[in-house]
């Protein structure tokens, strides 16, 4: 079994439309605390944050749908009246057919109105905007959400996305897919949405990055053993610890990574591999490398060690090369990288097949090394040797022999191929994503495409194996390593306007 140790906090679950309809039937049902009372605490986290943000509130558009997320937006709305601020409200639906709490909601709503400070519209067409607003308040549509937006809904959003003034979304910007994070049709841009009970999947795929604006995490009575069945979670600094710098006794027990890479004319990657290793404080790096490649290695990696294989004529790994470099590994207790600038020859295929039949070393496999994994039959793992690798979106394709979609889809896939082999995937893109073999994946929640430049992914090759030789199980190896880089990203934009480069996240 590989062991896993990431333990994402409840408020970083990532629940799905049926995991959200579930935990609320659930609590209605079992703990007996009725919706409306659900939605209370809802409406009114979200209020308290507006207000709490904004002093000087005047006048707030809320568009409402006619389920349960209208209630939120009238819980919202009716605080803010307390506030003397004016709400305009507009009911795409009409009111005839609101969920039974939205219909109390509305009705305690113009109870508490006692200045007239309500505008209420019954449908979409004969609306006319207030002249002067502060926000528009999203309560169309939530995980409810079950086909394209069409009609009005659709009008309203692409109203509302036209104006100035910010939009807030009531659990999810309507439009959005829960799952997915596909636009169904149309969504909500808002700036800021206020999630209840549970961050929804959608946030983090697809369109929902661009749309959702700051997650605000509303929480909600929902007992966390209901959350249980959940796989998927936001990777965030709050709650992963990053490793920080210990010294050992001696290089061999602070680290040893061993890199095996390189072919001619490209051996770049295992050098930036090796400098982003280096820089979290290993032990030892050793760089086992086709021996007529070994000056440019010396050249280049003052304090790695190298250990060259085969004669002064190998520019490339050969099938030959395995038995010596399982030798090598045996040496000391290490993590393997493998895959960097290995080159597509087909006795390097060979060669990878050979090492990875017989090796019990953590590994970790990037680039050419999951070339070459894909051109293989089957995967030769053995049972002892912990995998990760480590695929943009064109390697998962190969490894996998079939299309993979952006998002969603990839996210699945991954989950997948991670159950069915019992490996880690750090899968690079937007989000990065890892998968574990116990079918839990991780989402990252900034802006990943900072890192798509050339040389990035061999930083983060480098950090992961790093993580790992350091001691991390597979998940947290590849946790700090994204999250590394995201903070090396976050203070650099803080600092200076720079372009970010590749050798910035080392
Ligand atoms: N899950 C929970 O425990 C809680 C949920 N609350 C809110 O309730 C929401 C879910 O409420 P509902 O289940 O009533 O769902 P929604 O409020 O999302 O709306 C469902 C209604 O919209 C209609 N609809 C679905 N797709 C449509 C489309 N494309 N165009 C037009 N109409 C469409 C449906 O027929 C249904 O009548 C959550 O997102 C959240 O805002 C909160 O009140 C607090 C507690
Ligand atoms: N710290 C990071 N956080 C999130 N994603 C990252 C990070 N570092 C690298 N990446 C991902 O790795 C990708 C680059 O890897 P890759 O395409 O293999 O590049 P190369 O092999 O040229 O170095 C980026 O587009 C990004 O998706
Ligand atoms: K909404």
């Amino acid at each position: 079994m590989v062991k896993e140790t990431l333990d994402a906090p409840y408020s970083h679950y990532l629940l799905d439309a049926e995991l959200s309809q579930k935990v609320d039937h659930r609590t209605t049902e079992e703990m007996d605390i009725d919706g409306f009372t659900l939605m209370e605490i809802a409406g009114s986290s979200a209020a308290k944050k507006i207000l709490q943000h904004n002093k000087q509130l005047q006048h707030n558009v809320f568009l409402c749908g006619k389920g349960n997320n209208a209630g939120d937006a009238l819980v919202v709305a009716r605080y803010l009246l307390q506030h003397d601020a004016r709400v305009t409200l507009v009911f795409i639906s009409g009111t005839d057919d609101l969920s039974k709490d939205t219909q109390k909601n509305l009705k305690l709503l113009r109870a508490f109105d006692k200045k007239d400070r309500i505008t209420i519209y019954e449908k979409w067409s004969g609306f006319s905007a207030p002249n002067n607003y502060n926000f528009i308040i999203d309560g169309m549509l939530g995980t409810g959400l079950t086909s394209d937006l069409r009609g009005d809904y659709a009008k309203a959003v692409g109203w509302a996305n036209q104006q100035q003034h910010p939009v807030l979304a009531m659990d999810i910007p309507t439009g959005l897919h829960p799952d997915s994070g596909e636009k169904m049709g149309k969504a909500i841009e808002a700036v800021r949405t206020f999630s209840f009970g549970g961050r929804k999947q959608g946030f983090y795929l697809n369109d929902g990055p661009a749309v959702t604006g700051t997650i605000d995490y509303c929480d909600l009575p929902f007992p966390n053993a209901y959350k249980e069945d959940c796989k998927t979670f936001a990777l965030d600094t709050d709650w992963v610890s990053l490793p920080s710098y210990t010294p050992g006794k001696h290089k061999y027990d602070s680290g040893v990574l061993h890199i095996v890479a390189g072919s001619e004319g490209l051996t770049g990657a295992a050098i930036m591999a090796a400098r982003s290793a280096w820089a979290e404080g290993l032990g030892a790096i050793i760089i086992i490398c086709p021996r007529g490649l070994l000056s440019v290695f010396e050249h280049n990696l003052p304090s790695v060690i190298k250990k060259p294989v085969g004669k002064k004529e190998d520019y490339y790994f050969k099938e030959s090369h395995a038995e010596q470099v399982q030798d090598i590994l045996q040496e000391k207790e290490s993590s393997m990288l493998l895959g960097p600038g290995l080159g597509r020859n087909t006795d390097t295929i060979s060669f990878v097949e050979q090492l990875l039949t017989t090796t019990t070393t953590d590994t970790i496999i990037d680039a050419d090394g999951l070339w070459c994994l894909s051109q293989l039959e089957e995967w030769p793992k053995t049972d002892q040797a912990n995998w990760i690798l480590t695929p943009h979106p064109g390697e998962l394709q190969k490894l996998i022999k079939d299309e993979i979609g952006e998002g969603h889809q990839r996210l699945n896939t991954v989950r997948k191929l991670c159950q069915e082999n019992n490996t880690t995937i750090l899968s690079k893109g937007m989000p990065g994503i890892i998968g574990t073999p116990s079918r839990k994946c991780y989402l990252t929640n900034y802006n990943t495409n900072y890192f798509a430049r050339a040389g990035s992914g061999d930083v983060l090759a480098g950090k992961v194996s790093a993580f790992s030789a350091l001691g991390l199980a597979a998940d947290e190896s590849c946790a700090a390593a994204l999250l590394n880089g995201q903070q090396k990203l976050s203070s650099l934009q803080k600092d200076t306007n720079k372009i970010p480069e590749p050798t910035d996240f080392i």
